[in-house]
């Protein structure tokens, strides 16, 4: 799914009225018409202290039709106008007048210097203060309305973004910002719900559809893009009956030391689950005994040390290589690493500490075939692309980092969003659960098993992040966050593959 700029929406907003022969206030109109359905939906009539909060702008005045038609439907509701700033909008302003016409009197005016009114715990505040054409730092009496909100303890409903939350910067203060339970975007998700920092001013989020022109929402190219089931179906490649196991591809896993060959087992066996036709794993020699008895599907190379990656020589002719899980940085394995780089061709995905190791020499990162995926955390990352200022940064120094070196960077966590330097892809599988020992590891061979099949390397990797995340949501049915483990994951990939092709109906019974 697209996600839309701000300046994007402005535009296909314009579009549609010219389009569909409307006014922006029918277009008004329709969009808070559509949260007002989606509460009538959930609350059937009930007589529930409804607050309406409303700026002076836009998004007050789909606070204000809403504020009408609950009021039109016998709901029990209360409209204010957080009076902001003095140039109210024209279609807040048109607004103004009919819910007057409607209710026979005017909202309350929140002023500097006012009291919030009265809120019980068990009301629900609906936020249309602002919406995405914020575009300064509220002033401290609206902070403290904010706030007053905030802490009233009632359910906050946000329409269209949180209001205080800016589309492509950090809000300067935290407090400046609503905390909803539940955000109603109008026809596209916000980049910012999926961002660390400002993903948690909302709990849950959902897109109303309010109609915005259709060749245009197709047409146009966005930033970013969303990752679901719906944009991972098209990638699937399907197996022929007479199809072998060379058909897939030979993953090579290269990484371990001594105490760490557990991160080459768990990626090689995620390459094998994730459908590669062979596995080898390089190790240390004393990964042999272990990797050959905990995975006997696999088959096992070893360094000429014991305890460690000195040199990467070997006479298969791999697929694919997925590399650098349990490898050490010390100097043995940069120098081997070095010395495999500079006559490598085949596609590579790197983790960990091979990424630690580039991070520290950069020239390494020339050696790189393009397109190959580098997959840290947000740690490795920032000792390759250096500190950034905030999530925004994050992203503009990794799309830059990724065009310089022609890489595609997966950075991890929850919402893991692959960095191609056209196109960042946010994932939305997973859970906290997967914040344990090893799942990273779990990732890199899933996505090594996937190129090893003929999937590109951003095909691979924007799958390969999806099918992690809805294996480790499949493995935590029946348990708590705590209790999943890496191999839990590689255990559900399996399932991951079959719900790709279960219907939402099939999905729901199973979850009963
Ligand atoms: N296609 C769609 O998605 C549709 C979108 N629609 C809705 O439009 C919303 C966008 O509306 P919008 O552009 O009028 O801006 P909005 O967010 O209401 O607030 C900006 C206003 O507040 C002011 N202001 C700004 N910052 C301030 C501050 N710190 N402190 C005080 N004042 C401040 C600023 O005025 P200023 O004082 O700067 O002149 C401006 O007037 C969008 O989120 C959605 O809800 C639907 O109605 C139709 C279809
Ligand atoms: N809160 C979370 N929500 C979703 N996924 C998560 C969360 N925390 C971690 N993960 C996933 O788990 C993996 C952790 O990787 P990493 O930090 O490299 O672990 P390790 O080094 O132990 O293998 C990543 O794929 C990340 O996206
Ligand atoms: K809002």
């Amino acid at each position: 799914m697209k996600i839309f700029s701000a300046a994007q929406i402005y535009e296909a907003d314009k579009i549609t009225t010219e389009r569909q022969g409307i006014s922006s206030i029918e277009l008004m109109e329709r969009a808070a018409t559509q949260v007002f359905n989606w509460m009538h939906q959930r609350m059937q009539g009930a007589q529930v202290k409804i607050h309406v909060f409303c700026g002076i702008g836009n998004n007050g005045g789909d606070g204000l039709v809403l504020a009408r038609h609950l009021y039109q439907h016998g709901y029990n509701v209360d409209t204010y106008v957080v009076n902001c700033s003095d140039k109210r909008s024209k279609n807040f302003l048109v607004n103004y007048d009919r819910i007057k016409a409607e209710t026979k009197s005017w909202p309350t005016l929140i002023k500097k210097g006012d009291e919030l009114p009265e809120i019980g715990k068990d009301d629900i505040i609906v936020d249309a203060i602002f919406g995405i054409g914020i575009n300064r730092c509220p002033d401290d009496w609206v902070i403290t309305i904010m706030q007053g909100l905030n802490n009233a303890g009632a359910y906050i409903v946000s329409v269209d973004i949180p209001s205080g939350l800016f589309s492509d910067k950090l809000p300067e203060k935290p407090e400046a910002v609503i905390r909803a339970g539940y955000t109603l975007s109008f026809q596209t998700p916000k980049l910012i719900f999926f961002l660390p920092q400002t993903g948690h001013y909302t709990e849950q989020w959902e897109i109303l559809d309010i109609g915005l022109d259709r060749q245009y929402l197709v047409e146009t190219q966005t930033a970013a893009e969303l990752i679901g089931k719906h944009e991972v179906l098209p990638i699937y490649q399907p197996r022929e009956k007479f199809d072998h196991k060379g058909t897939y591809g030979h993953s090579l896993i290269i990484g371990g030391s001594h105490g760490k060959i557990g991160a080459v087992q768990l990626a090689s066996r995620a390459a094998l689950t994730a459908g590669a036709g062979l596995v080898t794993a390089y190790v240390p020699g004393c990964g042999y005994h272990s990797m050959q008895t905990a995975l006997p599907e696999a088959m096992v190379l070893t360094d000429s040390s014991e305890e460690e990656i000195t040199q990467i020589k070997f006479k298969i002719d791999p697929t694919v290589i997925g590399l650098g899980m349990g490898m050490g940085t010390g100097k043995k394995a940069k120098i081997a690493l070095e010395v495999f780089l500079k006559d490598n061709r085949k596609p590579l995905v790197i983790d960990a500490d091979a990424l630690n190791i580039m991070a520290a020499d950069k020239t390494l990162l020339e050696l790189l075939p393009e397109n190959t995926v580098l997959t840290p955390h947000p740690g490795e990352l920032e000792r390759l692309v250096g500190k950034w200022e905030d999530d925004f940064d994050k992203l503009e120094r990794t799309k830059a980092f990724a065009a310089k070196y022609k890489l595609i960077v997966t950075i991890k966590g929850a919402n893991t969003i692959t960095v191609h330097p056209e196109k960042i892809y946010i994932n939305v599988t997973g859970n906290p659960g997967m914040a344990t020992a090893g799942s990273g590891d779990v990732l890199t061979g899933i996505i090594t098993g996937l190129i090893s099949q003929g999937y590109d390397p951003l095909q691979a990797t924007v799958f390969g992040v999806y099918l992690h995340g809805t294996a480790g949501d499949l493995a935590l049915e029946g348990r708590g966050y705590q209790a999943m483990i890496a191999g839990d994951i590689i255990n559900h990939i399996g399932k991951a593959y079959v719900a790709l092709f279960k219907q939402p109906e099939q999905e729901q019974q199973q979850e009963e």
